[in-house]
C-alpha cells in the first residue's frame, strides 16, 4: 500500500488581497486588467462582491441585493466579511475565504474603514492601497458619471482616509497613465511569494522533493520569477 500522503495544512495558503483606496483612484479598473492579464488562471480569483446597489449603476460587476435580501444573507452567515459605506452594504461572499482556504489568491475590492473585519476574516491578509491626486480623483468621478454632484462630494470627502492599522500594505499610485498602473500591479501580484509559507511551515513534512514541486506548483502565481 502506498503511503499515504503528507498532510499539508491547506487553511494558510492562500491569501486574500484587498484593493483599497478612495473613489476613482481606479480599484476597479486596476482589478479588471489583473482580470483579463491571468484570464484562465485557477489561483487567481476576483470576488464579485454582493452590494445594495442596482445593477444598472455601473462600474464593478457585483450582486445587487436589497437591504432586506442583504440582511437575510448576513444573518444567515453568507459573508466573510460585511461593511457599510456610503449609505450602501457591501459583503464579500464566504465562498471567497473557502477560496482562501484551497490556497487560491484571492482579489476583493475593499474598504479602508472594513480592513479589520477583513483582517478577522482572513489570517493571511494583504492590502494593496491605490490612490491618485484629489484633483485627479475629482475628475475621474465626473467623467464616470456613476454619482451624482452631492454624491462625488461626499466620497471625496472620505477621500483623505488613510489606510491605518497594521496591516501588510503596499501602495501603487494611479495619478499617472492606465498603462503604468498596470504594468505595476500585474507586477505586484507577479511578485507575490505565496510560496514563502509552505517553505518555512512545510518543508519538514513532505516526502520527497517531488512532493514539494508539486505543491509549489499548485500555488505558483502565473509569470511569478521561480
Ligand atoms: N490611470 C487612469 N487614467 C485615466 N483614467 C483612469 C485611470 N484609472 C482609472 N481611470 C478612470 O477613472 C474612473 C474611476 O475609476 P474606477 O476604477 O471606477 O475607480 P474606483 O473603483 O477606485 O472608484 C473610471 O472612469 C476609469 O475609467
Ligand atoms: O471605506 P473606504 O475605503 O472609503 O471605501 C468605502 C467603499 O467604497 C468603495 O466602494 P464603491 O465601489 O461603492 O466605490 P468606488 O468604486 O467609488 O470606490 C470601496 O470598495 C468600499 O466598499
Amino acid at each position: 500500500m502506498d503511503a499515504p500522503s503528507p498532510a499539508v495544512s491547506l487553511p494558510s495558503r492562500g491569501m486574500l488581497v484587498a484593493v483599497v483606496g478612495p473613489s476613482g483612484a481606479g480599484k476597479d479598473t486596476l482589478i479588471d486588467a489583473v482580470r483579463r492579464h491571468f484570464e484562465g488562471s485557477d489561483l487567481i480569483r476576483i470576488v464579485r462582491r454582493v452590494i445594495t446597489r442596482p445593477a444598472e449603476a455601473g462600474g464593478e460587476d457585483h450582486l445587487p441585493v436589497t437591504e432586506e435580501e442583504f440582511a437575510r444573507l448576513r444573518d444567515s452567515g453568507a459573508f466573510a466579511c460585511h461593511w457599510q459605506a456610503h449609505g450602501l452594504f457591501y459583503g464579500i461572499p464566504a465562498a471567497a475565504r473557502a477560496s482562501v482556504d484551497e490556497g487560491a489568491l484571492v482579489i476583493a475590492n475593499g474598504s479602508r474603514s472594513a480592513l479589520p473585519h477583513f483582517a478577522a476574516a482572513f489570517p493571511r491578509l494583504k492590502v494593496l492601497n491605490i490612490t491618485a491626486r484629489p484633483e485627479v480623483l475629482a475628475e475621474r468621478l465626473a467623467a464616470r458619471g456613476r454619482e451624482s454632484r452631492d454624491e462625488i462630494l461626499r466620497r471625496l470627502d472620505r477621500s483623505s482616509l488613510e489606510v491605518t492599522g497594521d496591516f501588510d500594505v503596499e501602495t501603487i499610485d494611479n495619478s499617472g497613465s492606465l498603462e503604468e498602473a498596470e504594468k505595476a500591479i500585474i507586477g505586484f501580484f507577479q511578485g507575490l511569494d505565496i510560496d514563502a509559507g509552505i517553505e518555512e511551515a512545510d518543508r519538514g513534512d513532505f516526502a520527497s522533493d517531488e512532493r514539494m514541486a508539486e505543491i509549489k506548483a499548485r500555488y505558483r502565481v502565473p509569470g511569478a520569477a521561480d
